[in-house]
């Protein structure tokens, strides 16, 4: 039995957290989103047209002497955002930190759309999410995690996303040394292929918790934290000169003073969004507007826990427990 631990960095503005992985022999080195939100593993590829890459790296399957076409097998996939990509698939050698997977689905993008071509930085996207939704046809691929998860000491892995630094993702083992006081554990229901659980109330600042059911899933590929458009409408009523600017498509306000914190329940603990990382990011260069980190979860049918939240705490995602565990960051 093994574990393993990998660093992520936080993009500009924590946009997104990208995580290095290699794939193939000799390893080829490419640095990719962890996303708790899907459960595919694609890559930009050599089979991709010269003009939908930016700079990104790229899986090269000649390449690997370990490579096995799986012949006939193709994926397409969308994104929240309407982004999406689409190729073919490959079985190969896949590490991340000390962990390895010797026959690892990797899906070879042949076209991507222009969110992704623009995204330089990012090649790529590992799902964490439940091998249910893995798009592969005709017959869908398991996961990274779930290829591994019987070998590790325990089938978890952690998620410690941090506020504009460097986190880690940890895979068999829950660190001790990265919380204080005890893990709010809150049941997983994986029937929709999500880390999806429901968090009884919350509250504005100091203000006394409300009683709200809020079910929705935790999403380390999604950027903030979407709630009900009620919990979001009393949320921003706290803060003089919120307002819905359409032309940003959400919530903007003055970026000073600092907003409220935002609390959410988890099973028996809380967990508190501190309000001045709801101020996502300017929305003007004179600094002077803050888009918020929180929004609205309307036409998704479910709310997303994204960044925004999870950046706050030390997430364990059990698939052995069917789990969730919020823990305070140390
Ligand atoms: O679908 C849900 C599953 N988790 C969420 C997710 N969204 C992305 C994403 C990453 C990068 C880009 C782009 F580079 F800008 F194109 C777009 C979307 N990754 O996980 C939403």
């Amino acid at each position: 039995r093994q574990t393993g631990t990998v660093e992520t960095d936080a993009e500009k503005h924590d946009v997104e957290y990208l995580t290095p992985i290699s794939i193939g022999t000799p390893p080829q080195n490419l640095i990719v989103d962890f996303d708790t939100g899907s459960s595919d593993l694609w890559v930009f590829s050599t089979e991709m047209a010269a003009k939908d890459i930016k700079g990104q790296a790229v899986y090269d399957p000649n390449n690997s002497s370990t490579s096995e076409k799986l012949q006939g097998s193709t994926w397409q996939i969308t994104y929240g955002d309407g982004s999406s990509s689409s190729g073919d698939v490959y079985l190969d050698t896949v590490t991340i930190g000390n962990l390895t997977v010797p026959n690892q689905a990797v899906e070879a993008a042949t076209k991507v759309s222009d969110e992704f071509t623009d995204d330089a930085n990012n090649d790529g996207l590992l799902g964490l999410g439940f091998s249910s939704i893995n798009t592969v046809q005709p017959t869908p691929q398991n996961t990274f995690f779930d290829n591994i998860k019987n070998n590790l000491d325990a089938p978890l892995f952690t998620a410690d996303l941090k506020h504009g630094a460097p986190g880690s993702y940890n895979f068999g083992y829950i660190d001790p040394a990265a919380y204080v006081g005890n893990i709010s554990w809150t049941p997983v229901d994986s029937s929709q292929g999500f880390w999806s659980f429901t968090s009884p109330g919350y509250a504005v600042g100091t203000e006394a918790m409300r009683n709200h059911s809020i079910s929705g899933i935790a999403d380390t590929g999604t950027t903030l934290l979407l709630l009900p458009k009620s919990v979001v409408k009393a949320y921003y009523e706290e803060i003089q000169g919120a307002q819905y600017d359409s032309n940003q498509g959400g919530y903007v306000f003055p970026c000073s003073p600092t907003p409220p914190d935002f609390v959410f329940g988890v099973s028996d603990g809380i967990v508190t969004v501190p309000g001045d990382m709801v101020s996502y990011a300017p929305v003007d260069s004179a600094n002077q507007d803050c888009f918020g980190g929180i929004q609205s979860d309307t036409g998704i049918g479910f709310s997303i826990f994204g960044d925004v939240a999870l950046k706050t705490s030390f997430v364990v995602f059990d698939a052995g427990g069917l789990q969730l565990g919020w823990g305070a960051k140390n």
